[in-house]
């Protein structure tokens, strides 16, 4: 009988990947990050943990050239984002920040403006409008809503759902759930993981609570003091030891700021 050929497992190539990435802060002689590589993958979870002032917003910000890197390279696909248009960027790395702002516009307009300016037919806009209001239980009484009529927790979650809106290959959320309740925080993770195990978005977020995290993440990378300390798989974590890690990391650091 023919021997059984098992195929070998394909090597999978890294949709993203930081090569030795620096940021030097813009005032003081010191680095905001050093050093920092590692490689994203299509349909990854990532959560981003570390202390206050770690450096996570400033890491983020780098990954759609909010901000530059003093040295290293960041690649997308294989190709460095520095050769890539910033629009065509930002259309395929979105960000939601920690405090997302509707520019004066009400929900809709906030929600639709950006898939206007790509040009996209009404009712295809219409349609992931719709969709997207169903996923994450937003009312359609909110539409006609400036964000000075919205809680702070209502815009975090028109603000999510406006960077879905855009289909994004790599999101990048900024502690997306702060502000929501126990109950909107554990469906909005849901819905991302869902997106994210269909292979439609790869997703990095900034998360304190390790909870959530542990629920939501396939890898957590772990940032202290501007330095990557931690790349590792979800289940080979010590969630009671990095939570104590933090407490710990907090508390000298909250003493040393006082
Ligand atoms: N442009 C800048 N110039 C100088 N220092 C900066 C600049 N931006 C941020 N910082 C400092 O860089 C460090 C990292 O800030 P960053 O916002 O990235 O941290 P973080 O880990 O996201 O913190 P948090 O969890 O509190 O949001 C902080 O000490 C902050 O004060």
């Amino acid at each position: 009988m023919d021997a059984k050929i098992v195929p070998l497992p394909m090597e999978q190539t890294a949709q993203m990947r930081l090569q030795q990435v620096n940021l030097a802060a813009s005032v003081g002689a010191h680095y905001l990050l050093q050093n920092i590589s590692f490689e994203v993958f299509q349909g990854d979870r990532i959560v981003l943990v570390g202390p206050s002032g770690a450096g996570k917003t400033s890491l983020l910000r780098l990954l759609n050239r909010l901000s530059e890197p003093t040295q290293g390279a960041i690649y997308l696909d294989n190709q460095e984002i520095r050769q890539i248009p910033v629009i065509q960027l930002r259309r395929q790395i979105v960000l939601v920040p920690q405090e997302s702002k509707l520019l004066g516009m009400t929900v809709e307009a906030a929600l639709t403006y950006p898939l206007t300016l790509q040009e996209l037919p009404r009712t295809t806009i219409a349609q992931r409008l719709q969709y997207w209001l169903e996923q994450l239980h937003i009312p359609s009484e909110w539409l006609d809503r400036t964000e000075l009529q919205l809680s702070v927790g209502q815009r975090q979650l028109v603000a999510i759902a406006r960077s879905l809106m855009l289909q994004p290959k790599i999101l990048l959320l900024d502690e997306p759930t702060s502000a929501l309740d126990a109950g909107r925080a554990a469906h909005v993770l849901k819905v991302l993981t869902d997106l994210a195990e269909s292979g439609q978005t790869t997703l990095l977020m900034v998360n304190h609570q390790l909870d959530l995290a542990q629920e939501f993440c396939t890898r957590v990378l772990y940032l202290q003091q501007g330095q990557l300390l931690k790349d590792s798989p979800s289940p080979a974590i010590d969630w009671i030891d990095l939570r104590n890690t933090l407490i710990q990391v907090e508390t000298e650091t909250t003493q040393e700021w006082m």
